[in-house]
C-alpha cells in the first residue's frame, strides 16, 4: 500500500476516461491513452470501470487508480457502492477511488476499513469540500482528492482548479491530490506549491474532442 503512495508522490497522474458516445470510448483507446501517459512520465493512471482497468493494467506498468462512475440525476457519482469497488479490485486496480461526499452506500470510515481489510488496497477519497476532505482523512482515506469541487451545490463553481481547497487540506495535514480542471503547467506548479501530494489531469491531456471544441470556439468559423 505504501509503495503506491510513494510512487505517486510529487507526480502527475493522468485520468484516461471517455464517456459513452465519445469516439475514444473503448477499452483499447483507453489503453492507448494510458500508454501515452506512461511514455510522457505519468506516475499513475486513473481509469473508469473494470473493463478499462483491465485494459490499462495490461498496457502499462503503472499503478492504476480505478473508479466506477454511476449516473445520478444531478451528476456522475464516483464508485458509490461497495460491489463496484470490489469489482475494480478484481480487475486489478491498485487504488480504489470513491466519493466521500455522503452519497455512497457506506459511511467513509467503513469504506476505508473494508477497502484496506478486504481488498488490501489504498483508498482515494474524492471530495468537494474541506470538511469532507478532513473527515475522509480522519476516517482512514490514504489520499484525498479535490475531484468534486465545482460539481456539487456546496462547493465553489469555477472554470479554474480549486487550488484554495488543495492548500487548505494540505495545510491541515491531509495527503491531498489536486484534481479537477488542471489544464496548464502553471496549474500543476501552483498545485504543488500549495502542498499537493500529486496532481491528476484528465481532459487537458486525454480529451481531443473537448480540446478541439475549445479552440474551435475561438475561431471566426464557429460564429457562422
Ligand atoms: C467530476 C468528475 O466526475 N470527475 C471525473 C473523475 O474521475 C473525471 O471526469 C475527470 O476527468 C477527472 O476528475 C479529471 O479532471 P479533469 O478532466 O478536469 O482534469
Amino acid at each position: 500500500m505504501g509503495s503506491v503512495l510513494e510512487a505517486t508522490a510529487g507526480g502527475l497522474v493522468v485520468s484516461c476516461q471517455a464517456p459513452e458516445g465519445h469516439p475514444l470510448r473503448s477499452p483499447d483507446a483507453i489503453a492507448r491513452l494510458a500508454e501515452c501517459a506512461a511514455l510522457g512520465g505519468a506516475v499513475a493512471v486513473r481509469v473508469n470501470s473494470p473493463e478499462d482497468v483491465r485494459a490499462a493494467r495490461s498496457a502499462v506498468d503503472l499503478p492504476v487508480i480505478g473508479l466506477h462512475k454511476v449516473r445520478a440525476a444531478d451528476r456522475y457519482l464516483i464508485t458509490p457502492a461497495w460491489d463496484l469497488a470490489a469489482a475494480l479490485a478484481d480487475a486489478g486496480a491498485d487504488v480504489i477511488a470513491a466519493e466521500a461526499t455522503g452519497r455512497g452506500d457506506l459511511p467513509i470510515a467503513e469504506l476505508a476499513a473494508r477497502v484496506h481489510d478486504e481488498l488490501g488496497l489504498p483508498l482515494m477519497a474524492d471530495v468537494a469540500t474541506f470538511e469532507q476532505g478532513t473527515a475522509a482523512w480522519s476516517a482512514g482515506a490514504d489520499l484525498v482528492a479535490t475531484t468534486l469541487s465545482g460539481y456539487t451545490m456546496d462547493s465553489p463553481q469555477s472554470t479554474e482548479p480549486d487550488l484554495d481547497l488543495v492548500a487548505r487540506l494540505a495545510l491541515a495535514g491531509v495527503r491531498t491530490v489536486a484534481e479537477g480542471r488542471l489544464a496548464t503547467d502553471s496549474h500543476v506548479r501552483a498545485a504543488f506549491a500549495a502542498g499537493a501530494h500529486a496532481v491528476v489531469v484528465g481532459t487537458a491531456i486525454t480529451d481531443p474532442l473537448a480540446l478541439t471544441r475549445r479552440l474551435y470556439a475561438a475561431t471566426p468559423a464557429s460564429a457562422r
